[in-house]
C-alpha cells in the first residue's frame, strides 16, 4: 500500500530536508515531482492541482524562504496538506447513548467487502461495550444471508434474518422492532450490492434509508478500484446521502488514489479501513498517521513542531537584527544553549531527520563542549557578557577557575565568538545567508 508513493515522497523530501536554504526553483522542482507521484498513484486530477497550488503558495511565503530551517518547514507544509487531503480529523461514529437504538446502514457495490465489513464493525462495537445486532437485508445474492449468519457465529453477534422474505424494507421494519424489544442499542444493516451502480439498487437503498433513519450511512468501497471508488462514493452520497466511507482491502497493493481523493471529492470522511480478510482486521482511519506513513517521514513532523515551539520566529528575527547591528553578545550566545536544551538532546533530534544520520559532525554536536562553554559564560559578570572586549588576562584567569576550565578554554571560546561575529557582520547584506548561518550556528555550539 502506498509503496511507490512513499518512496517518491521520501526521496523528494530527503533532498529538501538537508538544505539549509531553499530557492523558489527548489520548491518548484520538489512540487513537480510530488505532482507526478500523486498522478501515478491515481489521485484525482483536480485534487492534485489543488494540492500542488496550495503547497507552492504556502511554501513561497516568508515562512519557508526566510526560515532558519527551510527544508523542514517545507516538509511540514507538505505533511499538513496531506493530512488535510486525507480528512484532517479522525472521525469516529456518531452513535447515540447506550439506551437508544443507533441504526447503521451499510451500502456498496457487489464484492466491495460489505458483508465482511458489517461483521468486522459489529465485533469492534461489541468490544467497545455496545450491544449490536446484525441485520441480513441483502436478499439479492443467494449466499449473503448465510454468509452473515456464519460471520455472526464467529463474532458472537446475533443476526436477524427473515426466511423466505424478498423485500429488504420489510426485513428492516421487523428488525427495528426486534432490536428495540430486545434492548439492542446498535443495529448494523447489510444491504445488497450490484455489479454496477443502477437505478434499482439506488431505489432499494433509498427506501431502506427512509425507513431505517440511520445515524450512520456507511459506504464500503474497495480501495483497489482507485478512482472508481471515489465515483461510487460520490454517487451514493448524492442519491442516498452517506456519513462516511469504509475503505476495504486497504492491505492490498493499491496505489492509494482512492484514499487521497475521497475526502476532497465527496466531502465525506474515511472512518475505517479494512486491512485484511480476518474478522478483526478493521482499523480506525487517522489522517495524520496515514500522512506520515505516506511521506515516509516518521518523526520529522513532530521534530519540526518541537523546533518551532522552541525557536520562535520572532526570537530568530530579533537575533538576526542583533547580528546585523553587531550587538550580539555572549549573553545572547548563552541563550542559544538554553534554547537547545529545551529541545532535548541535539544528537537525538538530528538523528530523527532522514538522511542526517552519519552526515553530522559529531564534534559540532558534542554536548560536553557545549557544557564547558556554558560554564565559562556563566562565570562571567553580566558586564563581561555584554562586552567581551573588557575580558583581559586576569579576568580570563578568574573565569577559568570559576568555571573549572582552563585559560586555554576561555581563550578559545572568546576567539570563536569573535570569529563568528566577524562572519555575521560580513553577511549583513545577505539575509538568507545569515539565516543559514544562524541555523548552522545552532548546530555548531
Ligand atoms: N484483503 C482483504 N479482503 C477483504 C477485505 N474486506 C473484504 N475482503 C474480501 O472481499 C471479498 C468480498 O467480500 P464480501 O463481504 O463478500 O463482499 P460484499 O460486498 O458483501 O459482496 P455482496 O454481498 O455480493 O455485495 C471476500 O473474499 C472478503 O474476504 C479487506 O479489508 N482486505
Amino acid at each position: 500500500m502506498f509503496d511507490k508513493l512513499t518512496r517518491t515522497f521520501s526521496d523528494v523530501l530527503r533532498q529538501v530536508s538537508g538544505k539549509s536554504s531553499i530557492s523558489e526553483k527548489n520548491i518548484q522542482d520538489a512540487v513537480e515531482e510530488i505532482k507526478i507521484a500523486l498522478l501515478e498513484a491515481d489521485v484525482n486530477l483536480r485534487v492534485v492541482r489543488r494540492f500542488v497550488n496550495h503547497t507552492i503558495e504556502e511554501a513561497r511565503g516568508e515562512k519557508v524562504l526566510r526560515s532558519v530551517n527551510p527544508g523542514q518547514q517545507f516538509i511540514k507544509i507538505v505533511h499538513d496538506r496531506m493530512v488535510n487531503l486525507l480528512g484532517s480529523e479522525t472521525e469516529g461514529l456518531q452513535l447515540k447513548g447506550p439506551d437508544t437504538l443507533s441504526p447503521i446502514l451499510f451500502m456498496g457495490l457487489q464484492g466491495s467487502g460489505k458483508t465482511t465489513t458489517c461483521a468486522k464493525l459489529a465485533l469492534r462495537l461489541k468490544k467497545e461495550g455496545r450491544k449490536p445486532l446484525l441485520v441480513a437485508a441483502d436478499l439479492v445474492r443467494p449466499a449473503a444471508v448465510k454468509q452473515l449468519q456464519l460471520l455472526g457465529e464467529q463474532t458472537g453477534v446475533p443476526v436477524f434474518a427473515v426466511e423466505g422474505e424478498k423485500k429488504p424494507v420489510k426485513v428492516v421494519k421487523q428488525a427495528l422492532s426486534f432490536a428495540k424489544k430486545n434492548s439492542f442499542n446498535t443495529m448494523i444493516v447489510d444491504t445488497s450490492g450490484r455489479m454496477h451502480l443502477d437505478d434499482d439498487l439506488m431505489k432499494e437503498i433509498q427506501e431502506i434509508n427512509s425507513v431505517l433513519k440511520p445515524v450512520e450511512g456507511l459506504l464500503v468501497a474497495d480501495a483497489m478500484t482507485g478512482q472508481q471508488a471515489v465515483e461510487i462514493a460520490k454517487e451514493f452520497n448524492e442519491r442516498v446521502g452517506i456519513t462516511g466511507v469504509i475503505l476495504s482491502k486497504f492491505d492490498s497493493d493499491t496505489r492509494g488514489g482512492a484514499a487521497l481523493s475521497l475526502k476532497s471529492v465527496t466531502k465525506k470522511p474515511i472512518k475505517y479501513v479494512g486491512v485484511g480478510e480476518k474478522i478483526d482486521e478493521l482499523e480506525q482511519f487517522h489522517p495524520d498517521r496515514m500522512a506520515s506513513r505516506i511521506l515516509g517521514m516518521g518523526d520529522v513532523v513532530s521534530l519540526v513542531e518541537k523546533a518551532q515551539e522552541t525557536i520562535q520566529e520572532e526570537e530568530a528575527e530579533e537575533l538576526q537584527k542583533k547580528l546585523q547591528s553587531s550587538t550580539f553578545t555572549l549573553q545572547d550566545y548563552l541563550e542559544q544553549f538554553t534554547r537547545i536544551k529545551k529541545m532535548g538532546s541535539l544528537q537525538s533530534l538530528v538523528e530523527m531527520i532522514p538522511g542526517m544520520k552519519g552526515n553530522i559532525d559529531e564534534d559540532a554536536l558534542n554536548s560536553k563542549e557545549m557544557k564547558k562553554e556554558e560554564a565559562i559564560i556563566l562565570s562571567m559578570t553580566l558586564q563581561e557578557r555584554h562586552n567581551h572586549r573588557i575580558i583581559g588576562p586576569s579576568r580570563r584567569k578568574r573565569i577559568a577557575s570559576g568555571s573549572g576550565t582552563s585559560v586555554f578554554d576561555v581563550n578559545r571560546l572568546l576567539k570563536k565568538f569573535d570569529k563568528m561575529r566577524l562572519m555575521m557582520k560580513k553577511m549583513t547584506k545577505n539575509k538568507k545567508l545569515q539565516a543559514q548561518m544562524l541555523s548552522q550556528f545552532n548546530g555548531n555550539i
